[in-house]
């Protein structure tokens, strides 16, 4: 008797709404265009295609391949070895995990390597000495044996029925040898120069392991998408046509095998010609209808055709409650999160503004403290720049206070001179020498004074050297302000000065002149070599300050 078990596994993806809903053996679809409590959707409605349906078994988002297998297929395994023949099938639109399904990979292996383990450890080892192995592959209704290569025919025998003809059967007398196998038929399909994994998803996989008595084949299903493209054109049209075809044929074959109908359309397909012989008779099929929640039409078509291979109509109705539901729920996820996201949205514009906020302060805080400094170095500066000047200025004074004396003191010299008589020589001469004290006196104070003012200079340097350096504007104004100041005061003193140097040569030439006058007349007052003595002072003294920069 034939045995079908149909099962669906509901691959896992990254879904916030739930699309397809599973409880226990039923599995939910709901229509992710039908949005709920929604008026202009009554028509939709109306072809609602919120579904649920029935099957042996569910496997969730959450099943793994463990238990995908244990379920699936291990039971079979027993079958296996009495005789029975046994066929694994998996079904489901490109993506779906139809391969993850049956093959796996190296850290979650699938159907086909967990279950020729467990087989090989049960399989006696006469049993194992005969097992053999086929790997093919059909793409539009052409077979090519995955491990020779080779396009291949399918031809009726008299004796042994439907034969492959020259297909290649490897020995494998142990699980080693079946994994190699594998591995190099695999690789031959992802060599094609067609591009091997648009291929794969295009062509329909048939792995059969031959045992004495019995066959263990494992099916991987071109992607049943391919079929449902009907806009397609040219090579895409026909090899849609094809699969639809191939995949309509299996569905009416198991169907059939199913309801115990006489006539099973095997003749229909190559790929049902050639499972004929493992599906008909006292066998074991499995069937896996894969599904992406992610892809509402794919799932849909794909329960639809797993459900039908079984003869059961879908049950759109009987699940109306549940559906309302989970639609509800479904609106309630949507709100709670739209709602999250907003007060996350505030919340995040919230922080952002007020980092904004603290950054402006601290950037005008630190103005604040820049522009204080500012004020605060400037006024030091100023400070000493004033302090420099006052103690320029009061030197200055005191040495254009001395000058004056100086000039004032040869000048008194000379008017005395210029009224001198020969009986008052001796009283010119002691006043000669008494102013010559005087001039020597002021002459050494001016000299300290000069040395004072020549240190404050080198001090002033410092200062111009400091505020040319400066970033403010205001302190080179300040420098430059007393500097125009102390040369306005030196100025006076040098016009003061000029004029005192007129007078002083006005009476000098007066005194000489008489001085001549006397001499003819014979009347000399005044001693020629003490006359000589006391210009020459004065002229080396005033010859000395011009040259220091005094006068
Ligand atoms: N149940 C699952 N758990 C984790 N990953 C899965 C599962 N099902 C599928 N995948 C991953 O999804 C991707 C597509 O799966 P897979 O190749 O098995 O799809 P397929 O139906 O065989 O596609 P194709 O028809 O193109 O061969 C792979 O990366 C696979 O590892």
């Amino acid at each position: 008797m034939h045995n079908i078990t149909v099962a669906i596994r509901v691959k896992p993806v990254q879904q916030t709404f739930k699309t397809i809903i599973v409880n226990g053996s039923t599995v939910t679809l709901l229509d992710p265009e039908l949005e709920f409590n929604n008026p202009v959707d009554i028509l939709k409605k109306n072809r609602i295609k919120d579904t649920s349906y029935e099957f042996d078994l569910v496997f969730d988002q959450q099943a793994d391949q463990k238990e995908v297998y244990e379920k699936s297929a291990e039971p079979l395994l027993d079958d296996l070895i009495s005789g029975q023949n046994v066929t694994i099938f998996a079904y489901g639109a490109t993506g779906s995990g139809k391969t993850h399904t049956m093959m796996g990979n190296q850290n979650q292996q699938g159907i086909i390597p967990r279950a020729l383990n467990d087989l090989f450890e049960r399989l006696s080892k006469e049993q194992a000495a005969q097992a053999s192995l086929t790997f093919l592959e059909i793409y539009n209704e052409t077979i090519r044996d995955l491990l020779t290569g080779k396009l291949l025919d399918l031809r009726e025998d008299g004796n042994k029925g439907l034969v492959v003809v020259n297909l290649f059967k490897a020995p494998v007398p142990n699980l080693n040898d079946i994994t190699q196998y594998i591995k190099y038929g695999n690789s031959r399909r992802a060599k094609e120069p067609t591009g091997a994994n648009e291929n794969s998803t295009r062509s329909h996989t048939v792995l059969q392991l031959m045992l004495k008595q019995c066959t263990f084949t494992f099916v991987d299903l071109a992607g049943s998408e391919r079929a449902s493209q009907t806009t397609n054109k040219g090579q895409r049209m026909v090899e849609g046509a094809m699969i639809n075809r191939s995949l309509l044929v299996l569905g009416n074959c198991i169907k059939a095998l199913f309801s115990k109908e006489q006539f099973v359309p095997f003749r229909g397909s190559k790929l049902t010609r050639l499972l004929k012989d493992a599906l008909q008779g006292n066998s074991k099929t499995v069937m896996i209808a894969n599904v992406a929640p992610n892809n509402y039409e794919d799932s849909f078509n794909t329960l639809l055709y797993a459900h039908r291979t079984r003869n059961i109509d879908p049950t759109p109705n009987n699940f109306q409650e549940m559906i309302v539901q989970l639609r509800e729920e479904n609106e309630e996820i949507k709100k709670t999160l739209k709602k999250q996201n907003s007060q996350s949205k505030i919340q995040l514009q919230i922080e952002q503004q007020f980092k904004e906020q603290q950054r402006q302060e601290k950037i005008e805080k630190q103005q604040q403290q820049q522009t204080e400094k500012q004020v605060y170095d400037e006024e030091q500066i100023k400070q000493t720049i004033q302090k420099q000047f006052v103690q320029e200025s009061e030197l200055i004074k005191q040495l254009f206070k001395l000058e004056d004396t100086l000039m004032q003191t040869h000048l008194d010299i000379v008017e005395y001179q210029k009224q001198q008589s020969v009986q008052f020589q001796q009283k010119i001469e002691d006043l000669i020498n008494k102013y010559n004290d005087q001039i020597n006196n002021t002459e050494n104070e001016q000299f300290e004074i000069a040395m004072k003012y020549k240190t404050i200079l080198q001090q002033r340097r410092k200062i111009y050297d400091q505020c040319m350096q400066s970033q403010y504007q205001s302190v080179k104004d300040e420098f430059r302000k007393q500097v125009q100041n102390i040369e306005k005061m030196k100025g006076l003193q040098s016009d003061k000065r000029e004029e005192i140097m007129k007078k002083f040569k006005e009476l000098e030439i007066e005194h000489l002149k008489k001085m001549s006058n006397q001499k003819n007349g014979n009347q000399v007052q005044i001693d020629e070599e003490t006359l000589k003595e006391i210009k020459k002072n004065r002229l080396q003294s005033l010859n000395k300050q011009i040259k220091d920069g005094k006068l």
